[in-house]
Order: structure tokens, then sequence, then C-alpha cells
């Protein structure tokens, strides 16, 4: 009993039977272990073996133990020389003590045959003797024309059958722990093993077997997880090697092209890993949606644009090179661009501050409003930008999008134009509601967009875009209506004369300095939003207007005089100082 815990702990192979009460691992496990007769050894192979001894040595015989069924008591045994036939004649006549054979209990004896047969038909089979439970079936089946019965025998053993099958089934009536073993416990002798019939349950099966069950069960597996855990890990780490180095070479590509004033192509898998998997979203336009990300170590706004059509992305690529080319301190850089598959995004720098939307206001919400210094400073800049753009490059170019949405102010509130071409780079607008992708945004664009009735669309479509926008900044308040009462008002916006109304302009403004900027911002807005087009000042002008002092600036006829007074687009200004 002191030695309980050193049994049951063996196999001879992984894949071979547990070998636990009443079976014991000859030489390895102490005799109190099993009970006699029980004994198994394992061979050089691992097979675990049984023998049956005789006094008569060449009746001794070693058959392999293929399963043991502990709770059922029975053994199943194969011969490794795979002649079971001419091993049976032999257990017939040896003491298989503690087994017997499986009797049949009802159907009697039964007589089965054996051959020999000669070494011609011996091929068939897998050693002389032949087995047959039905003789002439047997015989006749297998036309074993050249075969000699040697041996008849009438017996009750039953399963003689699986002998051809190099299968024999035995079974042990005492010790019977099937109740020990079917409660998952572990079995022995009462007694100290004195009386074979009367066994003991106790500790668990799990407990004894557990090294071996964490060995062939949990051991090989989680040495197997770990080996493939090693395994990809050094995959990771070698794509991560090699991911960094394309991101290095992407990096120092980026850094080239950047110095260089030229954009970058990214893959789509590029924009993903600069934009953290689209982790940080900025907002949605029409066009798409806007990323913050990085690029070595430069913050960008990424826009992915929608309704793009899978082609090889050739007009899209052109355009952006058109775009790519524009350089100007007032105007939003491309820095990179991904044309893959239905994939459309273009990377630009990023600006802290949002776009100039975030800023119209009137002077009274000092937590937003910028100031006429600054507004001031703002308007002229964003010209400057429409006269690069409109004169500056060698080929002219129309932003036909100009809105405070896509003026975008870094951190010293330098304003960038922003959203350059992307009438052209998109071939569908999504929202109907609000823009139209090749006119612009409704509230800036010019009656002649609007309908070519009114002359044709020219550069100073932009301009009329940018009047309303210098407007939007004296007035403080947003030019957008919408709904059916509002379209008179979009295409020329009445309120706009109110804000100057003889000569004065019609704001909250204390200082006589800040009233000279809010009146010049104010004129040239309205001069931009001439009906004519030829009216409107250039984008050159423009920056000269805006230079001046603005004394000399004259207020231009409002073509709806008439009607003003009652106009529904009227800025309500009451209880503030008319200057
Ligand atoms: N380069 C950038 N840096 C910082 N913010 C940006 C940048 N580009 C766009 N944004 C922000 O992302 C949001 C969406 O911009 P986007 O240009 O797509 O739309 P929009 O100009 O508002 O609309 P639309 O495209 O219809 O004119 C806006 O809030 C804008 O301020």
């Amino acid at each position: 009993h002191n030695n309980k815990y050193e049994c049951g702990r063996h196999r001879c192979g992984p894949q071979g039977p547990p070998i636990r009460f009443p079976f014991r691992l000859k030489d390895k496990e102490p005799l109190e272990c099993g009970v006699p007769g029980f004994d198994l050894t394992c061979d050089h192979k691992h097979n675990t073996l049984i023998e049956f001894s005789s006094s008569v040595p060449q009746l001794s015989i070693k058959l392999l133990v293929m399963e043991i069924g502990y709770e059922t008591n029975f053994l199943y045994l194969s011969d490794p020389e795979n002649c079971l036939a001419s091993k049976f004649l032999k257990l017939i006549n040896t003491s298989i003590s503690p087994f017997q054979f499986q009797f049949y209990n009802d159907d009697g004896p039964f007589s089965i045959s054996i051959f020999n047969c000669s070494p011609d038909e011996q091929y068939h089979f897998s050693c002389p003797v032949y087995v047959a439970s039905d003789e002439s079936e047997t015989l006749l089946g297998s036309n074993l024309v050249s075969c000699t019965k040697v041996f008849n025998l009438s017996t009750k053993i039953t399963g003689i059958d699986s002998l051809m099958k190099n299968r024999l089934l035995l079974e042990w009536p005492k010790p019977n722990c099937t109740v020990c073993e079917a409660s998952g416990k572990q079995c022995m002798l009462k007694n100290n093993g004195s009386n074979a019939a009367s066994v003991e349950c106790y500790g668990s099966i799990t407990g004894p077997m557990l090294t071996k069950k964490i060995l062939f069960y949990i051991a090989g597996p989680a040495f197997g997880s770990l080996l493939l855990l090693l395994l990809a890990f050094m995959l990771f780490k070698s794509y991560r090697y090699f991911r960094m180095k394309g991101d290095q070479a992407r990096s120092a590509k980026f850094l080239e092209d950047y110095r260089a004033l030229k954009p970058t192509r990214f893959s789509y898998a590029d924009i993903k890993r600069i934009t953290n998997g689209f982790k940080d979203k900025l907002g949605e336009g029409a066009h798409g949606a806007v990323f913050k990300g990085k690029l070595s170590n430069i913050i960008v706004a990424v826009k992915v644009l929608n309704n793009t059509i899978e082609d090889e992305g050739k007009d899209f690529i052109n355009e952006v090179g058109t775009i790519g080319k524009i350089h100007h301190v007032n105007v939003v850089r491309l820095l990179g661009f991904c044309a893959q598959g239905f994939h459309r995004a273009l990377v630009y720098d990023f600006f802290s501050k949002g776009s100039l939307e975030n800023f119209i206001t009137t002077p009274d919400n000092n937590d937003i409003f910028l100031g006429w210094d600054r507004l001031h400073q703002i308007a002229l800049a964003i010209a400057k930008g429409i006269e690069y753009l409109h004169h500056g490059c060698e080929q002219q170019i129309l932003h036909f999008n100009i809105n405070p949405r896509n003026i975008l102010l870094d951190d010293r509130f330098t304003p960038k134009i922003t959203d350059l071409g992307l009438a052209k780079l998109c071939s569908k607008d999504k929202s109907a509601m609000s823009m139209t992708a090749v006119r612009g945004t409704l509230g800036y664009i010019s009656p002649e967009v609007v309908s070519r009735n009114f002359g044709t669309a020219t550069n100073k479509a932009d301009i009329y875009s940018y009047g309303m926008l210098l407007l939007e900044m004296v007035g403080g308040r947003k030019n957008m209506v919408t709904g059916e009462e509002g379209r008179s008002h979009i295409l020329y916006p009445e309120w706009a004369h109110n804000l100057i109304d003889g000569g004065d302009v019609h704001v909250h403004v204390e200082d006589e300095h800040d009233i000279k900027i809010a009146r010049k911002i104010a004129i040239v807005g309205l001069w931009c939003i001439k009906w004519d087009p030829s009216n409107r000042p250039s984008a050159k002008t423009l920056v000269k207007m805006l230079e001046s002092d603005g004394d000399k600036l004259t207020v231009p006829s409002n073509p709806l005089t008439n009607n003003s007074s009652n106009s529904r687009g009227c800025l309500s200004l009451e209880g503030k100082k008319h200057v």
C-alpha cells in the first residue's frame, strides 16, 4: 500500500495502453502493483507484451497487448508475427490463467478447422495455418485447393474468426475492478493482496496517471502549441522586420518626395497604416471621409474618396500630378495619393485649427471671433492663393468650390485653400442636397455656374464664391440657406447688401480701425458678387483692393435696391451699434 502511488504510472509507448492494476509493468513496478499472471513487458519498439508461459518452452508465447478494457475486463491481443492462428493452437494447450477465452453461453460448441497450405497458396495468407469456422464455406470461398486440414476442433470459444484478423479477445473474471474503474478510482487488492477476489478502490485514476497523461495529452499538445507560438512569433518578428524595412524605405521615399515637393504614391495598405486603420476621423465631406494620420513624424490628413470606379486610375493620377505641382503658402499641399483598385485617397498636411467655417461668427462671440486684423490677413491670404491659382501656374486652375469649409487654418491661422480639383477627381457627387461636385457648394455658386443663361463659367466664378466668403466673414452668418424659401437668396444674397447701408457697415464694431477693416472686406465682397462676371474684380485686383486702406473703395450698387428694404435675408442686428 505504501507503494501504491508508484503504481499505474506506466505505458510502453505513447500509443500503448495504460498499465495499471491488475496489470503491472514487470521489473518497473513493485509486485503489489499487480496480480500474478498480469505481468506485462515492453519491447524495444515500445510495444506492450504479455507472456503465456508453459513448462514446455516451445509452447510459451508472447503476444502484443493492443488494448486493455479495464471497465469490461477484456484484453485484446495480437501476434507480432501476424500468425495468430498457429499461436492459438499453442494457446489452447497452454495455461492462460488468469485469463479465459470468451465462451458462448447459448449456441453450444462449434467446430473450427485449421489447415496447412502448400507454399504456393501460402502467399495468400500471412502464415501457413488457416482457420475456418465453417470449413466448406471457407474452403470454397478461398479456393484452398492445396491446403490440408491439420486440426479439427469442437469448441465453445468465440471470436475465432478474428484470428484471421490477427485479433484475439481474452477476458479475466478476477480481480474485478469494474466498479472502481467506472467511478474513476484506482483499484487494489484488499488485505495486502491475499485474496484476488476482493478489491478496494482508492484515489483516482487521474492521480497517478496524471504525469503520464500530462506527458501524452497535455505536455505534448502544450509543447506543440509552444513550438507553434514560437514559430508564429518568429514569423511575426520577421514580418515586422520586413515591414519596418518597407516602412523605412517608404518613409525615406516620402521624405525625398516631400523635399522635392512631389506627391508620393501610396498603396492602400500604406494608407491604412498611415491612418492607423482609419482610427481618427476628422470629418466627412461630400467626397469622402478625412482621417488624421502620421507619416515620418509628419501629421497628415488623409481624404478617402467615395464613389470611385475601379480602373487603373490614369486620369486620377494625371490630375493628381497636376495638383501635386501646385505650391503656394495659401494652398494646401498634396503630399501623396493612393490609386489602387477602387481605392482613391489624397494625403495632405494636417492643419490643427480645422476649417475657417469654425470661425465664422459675430464679433461679440469672443471665444471664436478671430479679430478684425486677423480676418483681414486671412481674407488677403486667400485672395493671394486664388491669384496664384488663376494667374500663377502654367495652366489656369479654377477651384469652383471656394467656401469656408475648404479654407483650412494652420497653427498661426494662415489660410490654406483645399479640395483643389476634387470636382474633377471624383466621378460622382454623393450629396446632391448641398453640393454639386462640378459646380461647388450652394450659397457660393455664381449665377453663371448655376445656369448657363447667365454666361459662361470663368475664373470669375471663384471670385463670386470668394466674395460670399468675405461677406460671411464680416456678417458672421453662415451662407447656407436650405429649403424652398431660401432658393432666391442663394442665387442672389440680398442680405449681403444690408451689411453696408448708405456707406456704413451694419455690424457690431466698436473700434475705428476695425470699422475700416470690416467696411473694406464687405465692399470687396460686394464687388465680387456682382451679377455680371465682368464687373467682378480679378484675383490680382482683389489683392490690391484688400491691401489698400479701403477709403477710396466705392460701394457697388444693389441690383435689387427696389425691394431690398423688405428682404427676407436681412441681417438682424437690433440693439447693436450701427456705425
Ligand atoms: N488637411 C486637413 N487638416 C485638418 N483637418 C482637415 C483637413 N482636411 C479636411 N479636414 C477636416 O475634415 C473634415 C472634412 O473635410 P472635407 O474637406 O472632406 O469636407 P468639407 O470640405 O467639409 O466638405 P466638402 O468636401 O463637401 O466640401 C472637415 O471638418 C475639415 O475641417
